[in-house]
């Protein structure tokens, strides 16, 4: 892999990545960087958690001129989490450079971001609804934007951003440098880059066959009332530095993660019915470790980047492949290694097959866990915080005490006294949670050749990789194919609330927020909102 040093890039955003701890480009960064620098148009695809947003950011924070006083880059996201979380990766590579760059998202106080806007930030990351708002009350003007990038470009228009993008797009000059990111490439977005990329690259990093994965993936075949005492014994059994638990609809997760908390675990809820604020103080608790496990909904699929997250649980298996690839891709990230987990009932193993089918990739079968394993995993925990404390010699002031103890007591007897009271007697409360139906396997047979979809990127399969790729999706490398054959639509999706204006559509299941906090007038046809999960 190539180091940053070779690209040509300004000293300062240099001096940026290295701060940062980044030492080698990543494949998809190696491949976009330069071509970027170039100009060049392009369309990119790469495998979760590989550095895809410095692979944009790098090239662009490098060709932004700091004098400028009007905004000469726009970044779109699908969501507001993702928006903070790019406008923070951002913000970071463009420190030492002196680049003002400003998030702009929904259900944040728009007189606060026009206060914001005034201070002639030169990139502006947002979410399409928001963005728009902006420009019709003329806060934002495009006049003189030279770089688009799209960031999860499919989700966007899984979403029903297209109309919103299209709006922009043709605001911004024609002459200008476009980049576009998406997991997979339906018919709607080579439609997209063909109507708005001139003549792209398409910079795809998919190894073509299934290479060692960082995130090792297991599935646990149980009755949905054996789930929670079996997702307990799991957390117990390996216990996660940080957990993400998905959960199929927002019910779910308010249940889950209270049932978590009566038991005992530092554990908070994530969806989209949440308000801004709630939302972003639940990620500030997961970010500083406050708390460990994070239960969400699909909002917390894309593209959060969390350090840490050790573990991702599905305790519902997801909708659709991409689904998967997404959820489990929030661990395993820059190279280190994660662990997912699945659950999955009897009724749901034909389509756990089909998940494995379109990932290319095979999930291993575990057995429930057991109550002595679990115990085993709760004592082993406690061990290692007495040999951390040890370690780091906090704990002078019991000695004395110790001393005095260990002059009457047997010292294993007092050793695993202290370890009970540690460890803490397990809160046996029954916990009841609402059933929630099985996922159904598709009739129709999905052909991953001819689909043209592939769910992540990929780490490339270039052999002097340290950071071993996974390999999902298949496909041709290029181009994308002519299928216009999408999963069936997300239904029970949490696409979160704090819509910005819009009419709110209802569909069974769906999460559609509430909360409405737009007072703009659109009459066109509803659109889900631009909502996901939080960041650092
Ligand atoms: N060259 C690098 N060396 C080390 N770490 C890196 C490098 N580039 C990016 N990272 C780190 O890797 C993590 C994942 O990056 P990022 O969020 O951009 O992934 P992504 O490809 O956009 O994933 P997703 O598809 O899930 O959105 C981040 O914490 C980022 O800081
Ligand atoms: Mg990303």
């Amino acid at each position: 892999m190539k180091t940053f040093q070779e690209f040509g890039l300004d000293a300062s955003v240099l001096r940026a990545i290295t701060e940062m701890g980044f030492e080698e480009s990543t494949p998809i960064q190696e491949k976009t960087i330069p071509l970027a620098m170039e100009g060049r148009d392009l369309i990119g695809q790469a495998q979760t958690g590989t550095g895809k947003t410095a692979a944009f950011g790098i090239p662009l924070v490098n060709k932004i001129n700091i004098k400028e006083e009007r905004i000469s880059a726009l970044i779109m996201c699908p969501t507001r989490e993702l928006a903070i979380q790019v406008a923070e990766e951002i913000e970071k590579l463009g420190r030492f450079k002196g680049i003002r760059s400003l998030p702009i998202y929904g259900g944040q106080d728009i007189v606060k971001q026009i206060r914001a806007l005034k201070k002639k930030p030169q990139i502006i990351i947002g979410t399409p609804g928001r963005l728009l708002d902006h420009i019709n009350r003329k806060t934002i003007k495009l006049d003189d934007v030279q770089t688009v990038i799209l960031d999860e470009a499919d989700e966007m228009l899984d979403m029903g951003f297209m109309e919103d993008i299209q709006s922009i797009l043709k605001l911004v000059p024609e002459e200008r440098h476009t980049m576009l990111f998406s997991a997979t490439m339906p018919t709607n977005i080579q439609r997209l880059a063909q109507q708005f990329l001139r003549n792209p690259e398409h910079v795809s990093v998919i190894p073509k066959q299934v290479s060692a994965p960082t995130i090792e993936q297991a599935y646990i075949e149980l009755h949905e009332k054996q789930k929670f005492e079996a997702l307990s014994r799991l957390i117990d059994m390996e216990a996660p530095d940080l957990a993400i638990i998905f959960g199929r609809t927002k019910r779910r997760v308010d249940e889950l993660a209270e049932a978590l908390q009566k038991r005992g675990y530092a554990a908070e809820g994530l969806h989209g019915d949440l308000s801004q604020n709630q939302r972003d103080n639940v990620m500030r608790k997961f970010r500083d470790g406050s708390i460990d496990v994070l239960v969400a909904t699909d909002v917390a699929a894309r593209g959060l980047d969390v350090s840490g997250v050790t573990h991702v649980i599905n305790f519902d298996l997801p909708q659709d492949p991409e689904s998967y690839v997404h959820r489990i891709g929030r661990t395993g990230r820059a190279g280190k290694e994660g662990t997912a987990w699945t659950f999955v009932t009897p009724r749901e193993i034909d389509h756990l097959h089909f998940i494995e089918k379109v990932t290319r990739h095979k999930i291993n079968k575990k057995p429930l866990p057991s109550l002595a394993e679990a115990i085993e995993g709760k004592q082993k925990m406690t061990a290692e915080r007495i040999l951390d404390v040890l370690q780091k010699e906090e704990h002078s002031e019991f000695k004395g005490l110790a001393i005095q103890m260990l002059e009457q007591y047997d010292s294993v007897n007092l050793l695993a006294a202290a370890m009970k009271l540690l460890t803490g007697d397990k809160k046996d409360l029954t916990i009841e949670l609402t059933p929630e139906d099985p996922i159904r396997a598709r009739k129709k047979k999905f052909d991953v050749r001819s689909s043209g979809r592939r769910v992540g990127g990929g780490y490339g399969s270039g052999s002097g990789d340290r950071r071993q790729g996974g390999g999902y999706g298949s496909g041709s490398g290029t181009g994308g194919s002519s299928s216009n054959s999408r999963y069936p639509r997300k239904d029970s999706r949490d696409y979160g609330s704090n819509r910005e204006g819009g009419s709110s559509s209802s569909s069974r299941n769906r999460d559609y927020g509430s909360n409405n906090s737009g007072n703009r007038d659109r009459s066109r046809a509803p659109r889900k909102s631009e909502d996901t999960l939080v960041n650092k």
